[in-house]
């Protein structure tokens, strides 16, 4: 290995034209791409041995001792620019090094600019190179992070490896400091946003390249970061693992969100059933048991008639036309079957829209045979994974609904029972104490166990994300990563 002696004198700087690792006998020295300048490490006079010399040192000049005037903040940006306009990107670099190696200050507000420039300019590696000549040791971990996140997006993962690895493992022992900052509640909350913005990130990064396992890490430190994960960043993250097409990863991100407590929108809702549902198609209206079709894992909507059960299907597979609805109580007469992903073996299921019990503008004896259907259905339909049983919030368990939960639980479908809430809009308490009351009711109409109750708004668009929970089984049966 080539060893070769430099000498540092105050007045010298020198170009390093690659990474680059300088080693004394005592310590070992990291440098970076571009100008090295005396005060790079804080000793004017050293000698130090270059022990990779196959990343070369381009050159070494001799600084005039005498220093060129500083260019003004202005003057300087304008120059800036227009070589960038020039696309002379890289002399637009060498004007800021040589203004910065020539021992000017850099204004913070332009050496941000500057850096961001380079980098949205296609090359980030000049704006990395400037960043880490610029930054100071305390901006290891203070906002720089920021800046290092926007080089980070512009790098081009493709042939720009090896600065994305670099960026990366700052990136990644920054967040680590953070999150153990946070816990020990002796950090600020600018610095916890731009830590989720950044978890985000790095979780996009791993899922990108399938490794799921390192992925989820950044979730759950977003769950140590829970007051500053928004509806907005959940979105974002289910958007990323939609992509990949990891349905675990999807299931990760709707268990964060509940631990964290974060809202639904109606994208959360457009999110979920485009990544669960490739496509969903109607089968058939069954009259009879006879008549239903061949058996696959299915999931059933019942409850009274008008209470939102048809309204609650459209919600979920967010297709708003495919099961019909009316303000009419008795609209769904039939046991009607959607097949959802058909052309997917190990993914297709079975949704089923039931006709309502209680009142509904048909005949008694309509009205009768339904119930009887109903619980035929209920009683031996094998292939039922999920039972959603429908009670409208505005009203609580009404009369009719007693009288089926009496029945149910004469079945063995209450391991498959789920109780969900709809037209939540319509009530006017809190949403907890709603759910709790519910869940204190049913035990006391004889449950054996506490019922998961999922609150839903069909009108406002939200609730989904807890259906999808209860469909978890069902979803990742044999679901491939
Ligand atoms: N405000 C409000 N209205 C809802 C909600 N869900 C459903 N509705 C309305 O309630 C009415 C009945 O909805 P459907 O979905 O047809 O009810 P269903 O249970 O399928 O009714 P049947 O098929 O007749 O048994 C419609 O006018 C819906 O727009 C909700 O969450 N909030
Ligand atoms: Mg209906």
């Amino acid at each position: 290995m080539a060893v070769v002696r430099i000498l540092f004198r105050p007045e010298m700087i020198c170009f390093v034209w690659k990474p680059l690792v300088w080693q004394s006998s005592s310590r070992k020295l990291h440098f970076h791409r571009g100008f090295v300048h005396k005060k790079y490490n804080g000793r004017s006079a050293s000698s130090w041995s270059v022990t990779d010399f196959k990343y070369s040192v381009k050159f070494l000049c001799t600084t005039s001792t005498q220093q060129p005037p500083p260019e003004t903040k202005e003057r300087l940006e304008q120059r800036f620019l227009e070589l960038l306009k020039q696309k002379a990107t890289r002399k637009a670099y060498d004007l800021v090094l040589n203004h910065i190696s020539s021992g000017h200050e850099l204004e913070e507000q332009s050496r941000r600019r500057f850096i961001k420039k380079l980098s949205s300019a296609g090359r980030a590696d000049l704006g990395h190179a400037l960043y880490e000549i610029s930054r100071s040791e305390k901006d290891l971990s203070s906002s720089d992070s920021t800046l290092l996140l926007s080089i980070w997006k512009s790098v081009d993962s493709q042939k720009q490896k090896t600065l994305m690895e670099k960026i990366l493992n700052d990136l990644e022992d920054w967040i680590h400091i953070t999150v153990k900052e946070k816990s020990n509640n002796s950090v600020d909350n600018s610095k916890l946003s731009i830590a989720v913005q950044v978890c985000v990130e790095l979780a996009n990064y791993y899922v990108q390249r399938g490794d799921l396992a390192q992925s989820l890490t950044y979730v759950r430190c977003l769950e140590q970061l829970k007051e500053y994960v928004s509806t907005a960043v959940v979105n974002k993250l289910l958007t990323v693992y939609s992509k990949a097409k990891s349905l675990e990863g999807l299931y990760a991100i709707i268990e964060m969100k509940k631990r964290c407590s974060v809202a639904s929108d109606s994208d959360t809702n457009t999110l979920l059933a485009g990544a669960f549902i490739k496509e969903i198609h109607f089968v058939t209206g069954a009259v009879s048991m006879e008549t239903l079709p061949k058996p696959l894992p299915e999931v059933a909507f019942v409850g009274k008639s008008n209470v939102g059960k048809s309204s609650l299907l459209n919600l979920l597979v967010n297709n708003y036309s495919i099961a019909y609805t009316s303000k009419t109580p008795g609209k769904t007469q039939q046991l009607n079957y959607f097949i959802v992903n058909r052309s997917q073996e190990d993914k297709k299921f079975f949704l089923v829209d039931l006709p309502g019990y209680g009142y509904a503008r048909v005949s008694k004896e309509t009205r009768d045979k339904w119930v009887d259907l109903i619980r035929d259905y209920l009683e031996q339909r094998k292939c039922l994974q999920v039972l959603f049983h429908l009670i409208d919030a505005s009203q609580g368990i009404s009369q009719e609904d007693r009288y089926f939960i009496e029945f149910l639980l004469t079945t063995h479908v209450l391991e498959r029972y789920y109780a969900v809430l709809t037209k939540m809009d319509k009530c006017n308490k809190p949403k907890d104490m709603v759910v709790q009351s519910i869940k204190s009711e049913l035990l006391t109409l004889g449950f054996p166990f506490e019922v998961m109750v999922i609150p839903t708004s069909f009108k406002q668009r939200w609730g989904s994300e807890d259906l999808w929970l209860a469909l978890k089984p069902l979803i990742l049966r044999n679901s491939a990563i």
